[in-house]
């Protein structure tokens, strides 16, 4: 046993320039761990709840620290998780707020790892843990609330399904990116960039999709390894009074939306389609599995919210084959941990997230070695993504 004796909160800039919650602890063998909250745009409706950052500090302050610090054993994240519910005593962590919840759950772990003197995602996955690595899902061009005058669809992101290690799908996600710089600019496209580092050009989606598949099929061709696309749809936000809104193009009813998702995914062989459904429709998600999830990931986000509950729904109901796994929706690693394990359980193939606003906290490489999740989602430019990247390619070193 060795107590957690210190904790310290502060706020700090996101990627986006907003301010974010920042968790230091420390343990009485000298453990030490930092860890900083994400922060969504296009969120959930069930998501919980991230109070503004100095709310969330103060309320921490008054009632997390004080229940943890000289309390609880720093290796114990189970121990530390559950505090963190007690204290908050709400099911969406409005209590102290999502943001200082998931900093202090990823500083404490990493503060555990440090006193064990094992690497992260050792310590939350075990020793028989690290011999899988997950394909990087690599936003290269979007729009939708990550950017202005882009596409409608949020995310288009390069897929490198057959590269023979990690390191050389991240290194084959920027090739793709630089690849789709050089098309948008042969083209005569200005191309400023999203929240998340993709190019976010003033293009249709009909045209973005071309581009992609261009890119993907030339990289891959010049790398020798299988390199398809999926998307993220993030169609709830696009979801208006019982239609799918599109600018610039004709709204679709949910039974067109299938339709177009479906003949998307063989038009282009797509690998993986993040909520193309509203967030509350989980029998269009089923409808659309259905038809599609034989050859291609069909994942919830704002669908399940990392929650075992709603996961749980979708299982029942057949709604998907593919979860989104983000820490911050959920509060907790080991609510994060719970909801890819019941996945993997029942054949969900789970995909560990960043946010669209982010820090150079690298905690969720390690959480998908650690868990062996299959994918990761976590950009491929910038260096607020670049820090995940270049931390799965160090742990691919150690290994
Ligand atoms: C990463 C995403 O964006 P945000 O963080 O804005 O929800 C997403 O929707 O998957
Ligand atoms: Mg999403």
């Amino acid at each position: 046993m060795t107590l957690i004796t210190d904790i310290t909160l502060r706020r700090i800039l996101d990627s986006r320039g907003n301010a974010t919650v920042e968790a230091e602890v420390t343990t009485e063998d000298g453990g030490f761990g930092r860890g900083a909250a994400p922060s969504g745009a296009s969120t959930g409706e069930h998501e919980a709840l991230e109070l503004p950052a100095e709310e969330a500090i103060e309320k921490a302050e008054a009632d997390a620290v004080p229940a943890l610090v000289g309390e609880v054993d720093a290796t114990d994240q189970r121990a530390i998780d559950d505090t963190l519910h007690e204290v908050d005593g709400t099911d969406d962590f409005s209590g102290i707020g999502a943001n200082s919840a998931v900093a202090i759950s990823m500083a404490a772990a990493k503060a555990g790892a440090d006193e064990l003197g094992l690497p992260l995602f050792q310590h939350l996955g075990g020793t028989f843990r690290g011999d899988q690595f997950p394909t990087p899902l690599g936003n290269v061009v979007g729009g939708g609330e990550h950017a202005e005058e882009a596409t409608n669809i949020q995310e288009f992101l390069s897929a490198p399904v057959g590269a023979p290690s990690v390191t050389e799908a991240v290194f084959a996600n920027a090739q793709v990116h630089a690849r789709i710089g050089e098309l948008l600019e042969e083209k005569g496209v200005p191309a400023n960039k999203g929240d998340e580092g993709a190019w976010a050009p003033p293009i249709g989606d009909d045209e973005a999709f071309e581009i992609v598949d261009q890119a993907t099929t030339e990289v891959s061709d010049d790398l020798g390894f299988e390199i398809s696309f999926g998307l993220d749809m993030a169609a709830a936000e696009m979801y208006e009074d019982g239609e799918y809104v599109y600018e610039g193009e004709a709204n679709r009813s949910t039974a067109e939306q299938i339709d177009y998702v479906a003949e998307m995914v063989d038009e282009y062989d797509m690998a993986y389609v993040e909520d193309p459904l509203d967030e509350n429709d989980f029998e269009a998600f089923a409808e659309l599995t259905d038809r599609v999830g034989d050859r291609t990931l069909i994942c919830g986000d704002d669908l399940y919210v990392t929650n075992v509950e709603r996961l749980q729904d979708g299982i029942d109901k057949g709604s998907s084959n593919s979860i989104l796994i983000k820490p911050n929706q959920i509060g907790t690693l080991s609510d994060a941990v719970d909801a890819i394990e019941l996945g993997a359980e029942n054949g969900i193939v789970s995909a560990v997230s960043h946010r669209s606003g982010e820090t150079e906290d690298t905690t969720i490489a390690h959480l998908a070695v650690g868990a062996a999740a299959p994918y990761i989602k976590t950009g491929t430019v910038a260096g607020e993504r670049t820090a995940k990247l270049n931390e799965l390619i160090r742990i691919e070193e150690q290994v």
